[in-house]
């Protein structure tokens, strides 16, 4: 079995989809090298779980949006180019573990500077380091045979997953970075035609090509700062019997800071926050700016020791060992409403499991089977598999992972998690007693579950119950 992560298309699928579902006058083409996602997004399975996705697929497909593996024929007919390819941390040679690694951004530019017959805009629609577009320009031009004009601009894109569709259609803004020439601007003006099919005008924002590429790795590092900020407070409400929730709403109250992004957890995942921190590190430190360096890396620190410090609550509850009891893990994903798991927190929780000798059931709503084994092995080793296979069981019910469980462990905020959405008087009953639940979400109603018999543990909370 191969064990390299399935792409998912979640950045350029949908975005550009939306711009076809918006803009009917348009051809928009879907160009991926992997013929597997193009088959499914030419499917009634479309490779990603993204509510109402599916509605603007179908409406548009076939219409003016195709899905296709003929790079070649794209890039030919086409006057914009968005390049929406994959740029993960770097794991190995320089910046390993921190720079993001260019080399699809780098061959989707030469593949458009060796088969373009026409000018283009490039647009640089993936999260890259500040200054790539310069990168992208030099390759266009030396590589370009038929003196061709290229122009390149950032649109750097700000959805989140499980609500890319209501973000795309209403977003906040849309940013386009150009070069302030009359050539850039005129580029970042027939971008911008794109979006007015259904962005006011006033939304749409024109800046510098180096302040739109260092805005989107800022936004990021900024709300999942806000994370780490909360859950590092979260510490401090468990031990001194403070409640994060009250903490959170009443500073969200003050019109400066806002409510949003002040939900505790487990630790922020998803496939951008931590690289795209790790790359804000990185340029950073090539800077020769440490303290700043320093400032933005303690972010995911913080995040690591939530993983930690939760996982040490839940050995310390289960009277100091783990090993041989069953622990039913309530979701995989690394929010709701998405099947995707890069850097799910219940990735590194189910590991902690396992090195502590548990057994693990998991259970999530959509996440795949084999998605869970190769995000649980050790890539390419087979034998390892075989291992963890022994300790877990993947189940397709919370019911069925709760039977026979020492605790269950709330990883991803499903709605169907919620008190109103399961019988937890049932799970309660299948489980060994006393049956403990540890939740790492703050979306359960503690009362109601201590009322069955269990004893609750909450992130950001004190314990509670016959057990203290
Ligand atoms: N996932 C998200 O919600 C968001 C992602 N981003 C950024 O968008 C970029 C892409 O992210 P995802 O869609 O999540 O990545 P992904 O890995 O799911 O998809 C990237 C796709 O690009 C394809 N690809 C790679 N090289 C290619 C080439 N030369 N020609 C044609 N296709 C090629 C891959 O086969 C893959 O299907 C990243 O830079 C990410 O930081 C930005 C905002 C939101
Ligand atoms: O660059 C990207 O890829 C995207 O990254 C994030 O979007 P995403 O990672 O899809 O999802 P978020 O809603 O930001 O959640 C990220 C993680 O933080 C967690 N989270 C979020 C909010 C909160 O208050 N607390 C919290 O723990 C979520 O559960 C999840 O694990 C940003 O929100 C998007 O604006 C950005 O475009």
């Amino acid at each position: 079995m191969p064990v390299n992560r399935i792409p998912n298309e979640s950045l350029g699928g949908p975005t550009c989809a939306v711009i076809a579902h918006k803009n009917p006058h348009l051809k928009v083409t879907i160009v991926d090298i992997n013929a597997t996602r193009i088959a499914a997004w030419n499917s009634d399975n479309l490779p990603i779980y993204e509510p109402g996705l599916d509605e603007v697929v179908k409406e548009c497909r076939g219409r003016n949006l195709f899905f296709s593996t003929d790079v070649d024929a794209a890039i030919i007919e086409s006057d914009l180019i968005f390049v929406s390819v994959n740029t993960p941390t770097k794991v190995k040679g320089v910046g390993a573990g921190y720079a993001a690694d260019l080399k699809w951004v780098e061959s989707a530019t030469r593949h458009i500077a060796r088969v373009a017959t026409s000018d283009k805009i490039v647009v640089e629609k993936s999260t890259v380091p500040c200054r790539t577009a310069q990168s992208m320009r030099v390759i266009l031009e030396a590589n370009s045979t038929a003196n061709l004009k290229f122009d390149i601009l950032s649109n750097p894109e700000f959805l989140a997953e499980g609500t890319a569709i209501p973000d795309l259609m209403k977003p906040d803004r849309v940013l386009i970075g150009s070069l302030d020439t009359d050539r850039g601007r005129s580029a970042a003006a027939s971008l911008a035609d794109v979006y007015a099919g259904w962005v006011p005008r006033s939304q749409i924002i024109t800046m510098n090509l180096w302040s739109s590429e260092l805005s989107k790795l800022a936004a990021n590092a900024i709300l999942a700062q806000r994370i780490s900020s909360i859950n590092a407070l979260s510490a401090i409400c468990e031990a001194t019997g403070a409640d994060v929730d009250e903490v959170s709403y009443a500073c969200g109250l003050d019109t400066r800071i806002g409510p949003k992004f002040l939900k505790a957890s487990v630790g922020f995942g998803g496939s951008c926050f931590q690289k795209d921190i790790l790359n804000l590190v990185y340029l950073s430190e090539s800077l020769h700016l440490p303290e700043v360096a320093a400032y933005w890396k303690q972010v995911v620190e913080m995040n690591e020791y939530q993983k930690r410090r939760f996982t040490n609550r839940i050995i310390s509850k289960l009277f100091n060992t783990l090993t041989g009891k069953r622990i039913a893990l309530f979701g995989f994903a690394f929010k709701k409403d998405t099947g995707d798991t890069r850097e799910s927190a219940a990735i590194t929780l189910a590991k902690y499991f396992l090195a502590e000798s548990a057994l693990v059931s998991i259970y999530d709503p959509k996440v795949d089977e084999s998605q869970i084994w190769m995000d649980l092995s050790e890539p390419g080793v087979e034998s390892n598999l075989d291992a963890i296979k022994k300790q877990v069981t993947i189940c397709d019910s919370a019911y069925s992972a709760a039977e026979g469980a020492d605790c269950v462990v709330i990883a991803t905020e499903w709605e169907e998690f919620r008190v109103e959405n399961l019988d937890y008087k049932k799970i309660y009953d299948s489980m060994q007693k006393p049956a403990f639940l540890f939740d790492g979400r703050l979306i359960i109603d503690s009362k109601k579950l201590e009322d069955i018999g269990f004893q609750v543990e909450v992130i950001g909370k004190g314990s509670t119950g016959a057990f203290e």
